[in-house]
């Protein structure tokens, strides 16, 4: 609802990752680095240090065939599916449900050695943007995941490093309607998906064991929630 107390910060992050989400990569000049290739995924990553630490931003760019952007980010957002396809997840607890597109979620993520595990409070807000202002505008869904604190959860208090997160899997869907009028399939639809993250991992881990650890799980994660997605969808009338 919007009078909770976090709505204003919702409203703006949301639309911020919306802006930068749907910005280009710029020119070679503005430091992306293409990193990880795999068919129509293209992953880019920048290298940034906030006080020594990694907090690479990443960019990645997919088009995925037979599913919609509604799909994609309701899959994204609903906690029930979560542990089918994060498979670094070892805890996750809805400490709030804001509103029907807005929750608090606690996760504590299994240990990836060398680094110590990590826990994370995030808010997730999920939004449909539609293109009725111009017809052939892009009709965007988007799923933001913006790290906040909790009174009963401080950070570090436990055994867990807090890392700090902000995220954005912004989808725009495509329809192209059979010639002969017959109805719409799932041969007929594709989804663009950009997917932005900046993870501050929290405590120190070592620049290059980071930057290793990203550059391995961050493809291994955009292509297992796509094909979770496709597997859980296929059977299912198209969600538009
Ligand atoms: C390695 C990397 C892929 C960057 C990574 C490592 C860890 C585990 C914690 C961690 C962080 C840094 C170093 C070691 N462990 C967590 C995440 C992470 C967590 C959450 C989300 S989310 O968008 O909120 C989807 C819901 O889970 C995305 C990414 C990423």
């Amino acid at each position: 609802s919007s009078s909770h107390p976090l709505w204003p910060e919702i409203e703006h992050v949301v639309q911020q990752q919306v802006e930068w989400a749907r910005l280009g990569l710029g020119d070679s000049g503005s430091g992306w680095q293409l990193f990880a290739e795999d068919g129509e995924m293209r992953m880019y990553r920048r290298e940034e240090e906030v006080d020594g630490m990694v907090v690479d931003p990443l960019k990645a760019v997919h088009i995925v065939k037979g599913i919609t952007g509604h799909e994609v980010c309701h899959y994204f957002f609903s906690p029930q599916y979560r542990y089918d396809w994060e498979t670094t997840l070892e805890q996750m607890t809805v400490l709030e449900t804001i509103s029907e597109d807005t929750c608090l979620f606690l996760q504590t993520h299994k240990r990836i050695w060398p680094a110590s595990q990590r826990d994370v409070i995030f808010w997730s807000h999920i939004r449909h943007l539609p293109n009725n202002q111009d017809r052939d505008g892009p009709d965007i869904w988007t799923v933001v995941n913006h790290s906040t604190e909790h009174k009963d959860h401080p950070a570090n208090s436990g055994k867990c490093v807090r890392i700090f997160l902000t995220v954005c899997m912004l989808c725009q869907t495509r329809v192209i309607p059979p010639k002969d009028g017959t109805p719409i399939t799932r041969d007929d639809i594709s989804c663009k998906i950009t997917y932005c993250s900046v993870v501050n991992p929290g405590g120190w881990a070592p620049a290059s064991v980071l930057r290793a650890l990203y550059k391995r799980e961050y493809p291994k994660f955009l292509k297992r929630f796509t094909a979770y997605v496709i597997n859980q969808t296929k059977d299912k009338q198209i969600m538009f």
